[in-house]
């Protein structure tokens, strides 16, 4: 039998240094667990068994985090098993080598983001500009950037996506992972070398140069036709042309079929990101 469910009542000192104590045992056994956990990230790193660069898998990430919430739920608040595992990964991370996140040194609420996602122990490097941001991935300075959701009728020097080298670059998660139902806060988007993880549960964007006079409707029913109807659709037209990015369902990569039937002129899968979850804050 536990202190806590003890039914002798116990003098107020007595039955709070007994309920303390048991809060002292069960830190214990977190840090028990903590540092096997720790000890099964070192074998991984060790290993070499796993493949592409850096220690980062968003992919992997949400998968974890789905299910701790899924299996919490009644329990622990959602917000806090999401810090407390972003820590968890972040140390993990950091024992696999680290990586350093770029990112516009005037987002705030891109650093903040950041911040929440990547942990304590990742490295945040603000730098002047989204394309600063991204040229660190070129240089090897960084090798994730956060940038700015991008949003219907941004200005053309924010719309850091119609320039994005992909495939070298691409979108590999979206901040906030978690967020309490009626959300509203910031939003931004992770840029990493090469191709993201799948979590099970993603969303792609499409970059589609089109002409400068394409409707949304006509754009909306070319996506649809080709089997891949868009949740949204933003675009940015230019001197010449339009520029159109498509959030689609599910994983959308290089070599899928439904890409060779859309009629546009050039058609480039920008990544995707894991549907972020969401429910009540608990
Ligand atoms: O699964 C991996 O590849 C890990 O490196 C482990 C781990 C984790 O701590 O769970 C750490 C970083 C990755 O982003 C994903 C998961």
């Amino acid at each position: 039998m536990t202190a806590a469910a003890d039914s002798v009542p116990l003098p107020p000192e007595a039955a709070l240094a007994a309920l303390r104590d048991e809060i002292d045992r069960l830190d214990q056994q977190i840090l028990g667990l903590l540092r096997r956990r720790y000890e099964v990230v070192a074998t991984l790193a060790g290993s070499r068994i796993k493949s592409g660069s850096g220690p980062l898998r968003p992919g992997r990430e949400a998968m974890i985090l789905r299910r701790l919430l899924a299996e919490s739920a009644g329990g622990v608040p959602p917000g806090a098993v999401v810090r407390i595992w972003h820590e968890i990964i972040s140390a993990s991370s950091a024992l696999q080598g680290g990586y350093t996140v770029a990112l516009p040194a005037r987002d705030e609420a891109g650093l903040l983001l950041a911040r929440d996602h990547f942990g304590g122990a990742i490295a945040l490097r603000p730098l002047p500009s989204p394309a600063a941001a991204l040229s660190a991935l070129s240089s090897g300075e960084a090798q994730v950037a956060i940038l700015p959701l991008p949003e219907e009728g941004e200005p053309p020097e924010r719309a850091w996506w119609t320039a994005l080298a992909a495939p070298r670059l691409q979108v590999a998660a979206r901040l906030p992972f978690w967020r309490p139902a009626g959300y509203a806060g910031p939003e931004a988007l992770a840029v990493m070398p090469g191709a993201p993880d799948p979590s099970g549960a993603d969303r792609s964007l499409l970059r589609l140069e089109t002409a400068a006079a394409a409707g949304r409707a006509s754009l909306l029913a070319a996506l649809e036709a080709a089997g891949l109807p868009a949740l949204g659709l933003q675009i940015q037209r230019e001197a010449g042309h339009a520029l159109a990015l498509a959030e689609i369902e599910g994983v959308v990569a290089a070599g899928d079929p439904r890409l060779a039937r859309l009629p546009f002129a050039h058609v480039v899968p920008l990544g995707f990101y894991a549907v972020p979850a969401s429910g009540d804050p608990g």
